[in-house]
């Protein structure tokens, strides 16, 4: 049914030494995923996936931070890696700059492939993929490479002004942080967003959270979804580890 994963681009830069195969929770995929009309349902002998979605400043990577702390997720943020493969000089990092500063979206098979590669470098079992997806051909993209769908999407709701206020006091010398880019980055946040959101509330999956408040206050509103998923999310890596064990 499984079959390990061997699908990594050549193209995209190793900047972490590959543990494939090492860890307790061996990253695999299905097999039926070259299958393109096939429906992917989540499979217990999967990793715990977790989308983080929210428009730029809502505040997903601080939060991100803090569900790590105390939830023991490993955080994979589509933008750091993107802006890893930038300063590794890949054969992608000229391109992936330049969409970046225009406030663009990266071809999905660019972020899927180092998100997969940075899935797979881990011993851990539980993932929270920050910024992503950031649209519909990103979701798809990822469904189709990794053949599962998360378990759960956060969705950080904050108002724009409050977004661009936050970008722009952020200091950290991120090239997209600028009132030029972050106009465009809104806009295409809010032309894409929205059919992410919709789909994954009809799959009963979506936890909108209101934003607005301090970094605490919000968290508050976070832990709760985690804490009810504690006991899912222990049965999954339980799973897991059998299942690598029966593999080895
Ligand atoms: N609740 C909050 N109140 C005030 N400032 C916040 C709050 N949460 C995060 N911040 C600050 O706002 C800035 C943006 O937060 P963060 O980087 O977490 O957003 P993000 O959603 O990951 O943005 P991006 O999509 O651009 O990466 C940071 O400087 C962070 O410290
Ligand atoms: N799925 C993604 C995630 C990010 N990017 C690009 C475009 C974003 O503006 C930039 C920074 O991401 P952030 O750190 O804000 O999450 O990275 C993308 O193209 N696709
Ligand atoms: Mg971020």
């Amino acid at each position: 049914m499984w079959r390990r994963v061997a699908l990594l681009s050549s193209l995209i830069s190793h900047s972490k030494p590959s543990m494939h195969n090492q860890g307790p929770c061996t990253f695999k995929i299905w097999e039926s995923f070259t299958s393109q009309s096939e429906v992917v349902t989540p499979s217990k002998a999967a990793p715990f996936i977790t989308f983080v979605l929210g428009g730029p400043g809502s505040g997903k990577g601080t939060q991100c931070a803090k569900i790590v702390e105390a939830f023991g997720f490993t955080h994979v943020s589509a933008g750091d890696l993107l802006r890893r493969e930038i300063a590794s000089n890949s054969a992608y990092g000229s391109v992936i700059l330049s969409t970046i500063r225009e406030g663009k979206i990266v071809p999905s098979q660019v972020t899927v492939q180092l998100i997969l590669k940075e899935m797979e470098s881990s011993d851990n079992c539980k993932f929270l993929i920050d910024g992503f997806p950031r649209s519909e051909e990103n979701r798809k993209a990822f469904e189709q490479v990794i053949g599962a769908e998360p378990d759960v999407v956060l969705f950080f709701d904050c108002p724009e002004q409050e977004m661009v206020k936050r970008v722009l006091n952020r200091n950290q010398g991120r090239v997209d942080d600028n009132i030029e880019t972050i106009k465009k980055r809104l806009e295409v946040f809010d032309e894409l967003n929205w059919p992410i959101v919709n789909y994954y509330t009809q799959r009963g999956k979506l936890h909108r959270i209101n934003a607005v408040g301090t970094v605490d206050e919000i968290f508050e509103k976070v832990r709760p979804i985690f804490s009810a998923l504690r006991s899912e999310v222990v049965e999954r890596v339980r799973v897991m580890v059998v299942d690598r064990e029966l593999d080895s």
